[in-house]
């Protein structure tokens, strides 16, 4: 499903090289849960980033399903994302005018005509399968963290995307809902979903089938 072959990412700022990934070799098939680990600064923002397709390696091929990104215009790049990749970030906030149905369906905005198709009636199966299946017309407001959460996440999902990346999606989280969302996680990734999640906690780590430990912009274990 992702296959990188030496990618590299080196930043030039204020007279300084600094590079950020070195050579990194990494393949994750469908259906894996993948969790990625490291100290600060070791690159893992930059891998999710060039995985979301937000930013271009320096070096290096990257294929997502068989597409090769490293080689596409800004343009190709954004229509990827928007069909491809699913995201999730710590503190990602919904719209607060709109409900929760309307909040998951503004990714169908973005996407290809293909994908927009019955694009309703997967928000609504997806917040069914989040739990919130009683609470579509919710306004963020009147949601507790955790729902919101989950908000977020069906959102991701509504262009039913190759890969699902999620960064610390527990990190604001109590203990208790975070378990929740990890379950989550889980049984999407049960249900054949393929999930890439930077984070900082090892008993979250736990979860993932397998987990990458990057230092200094490698990937040592
Ligand atoms: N836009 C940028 N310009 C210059 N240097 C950058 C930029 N983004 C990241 N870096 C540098 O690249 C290296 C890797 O950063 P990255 O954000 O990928 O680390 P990280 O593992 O995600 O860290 P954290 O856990 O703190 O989020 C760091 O040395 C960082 O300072």
């Amino acid at each position: 499903m992702l296959e990188l072959s030496k990618i590299t990412k080196i930043y030039q700022t204020q007279g300084e090289t600094i590079t950020a990934l070195a050579g990194v070799d990494l393949s994750i098939a469908s259906g894996e849960f993948v969790a990625i680990m490291g100290r600060s600064g070791s690159g893992k923002s930059t891998m999710l980033n060039i995985l979301g397709c937000m930013d271009k390696p320096t070096s290096g091929t990257y294929l997502l399903a068989n597409n090769d990104v490293s080689v596409m215009n800004d343009d190709a790049l954004s229509q990827i994302r928007n069909d491809h990749i699913g995201f999730v970030f710590q503190g990602f906030h919904l719209l607060p005018r709109l409900t929760a149905l309307e909040n998951v369906m503004v990714p169908l905005r973005f996407a290809s005509p293909e994908k927009q198709q019955g694009g309703k009636e997967r928000a609504i199966d997806l917040l069914h399968k989040v739990g919130l299946g009683e609470r579509l017309n919710h306004m963020p407001n009147e949601m507790s963290g955790g729902q919101i959460q989950r908000v977020a996440i069906a959102r991701s999902l509504v262009n039913q995307p190759a890969v699902l990346l999620a960064d610390e999606p527990t990190g604001n989280l109590d203990s208790a809902i975070s378990q929740q969302i990890i379950d989550l996680l889980k049984s999407l990734n049960e249900a054949g979903q393929t999930i890439v999640m930077v984070t900082h906690e090892p008993d979250i780590a736990e979860n993932a089938g397998r987990t990458i430990h990057f230092l200094d912009g490698q990937i040592i274990s």
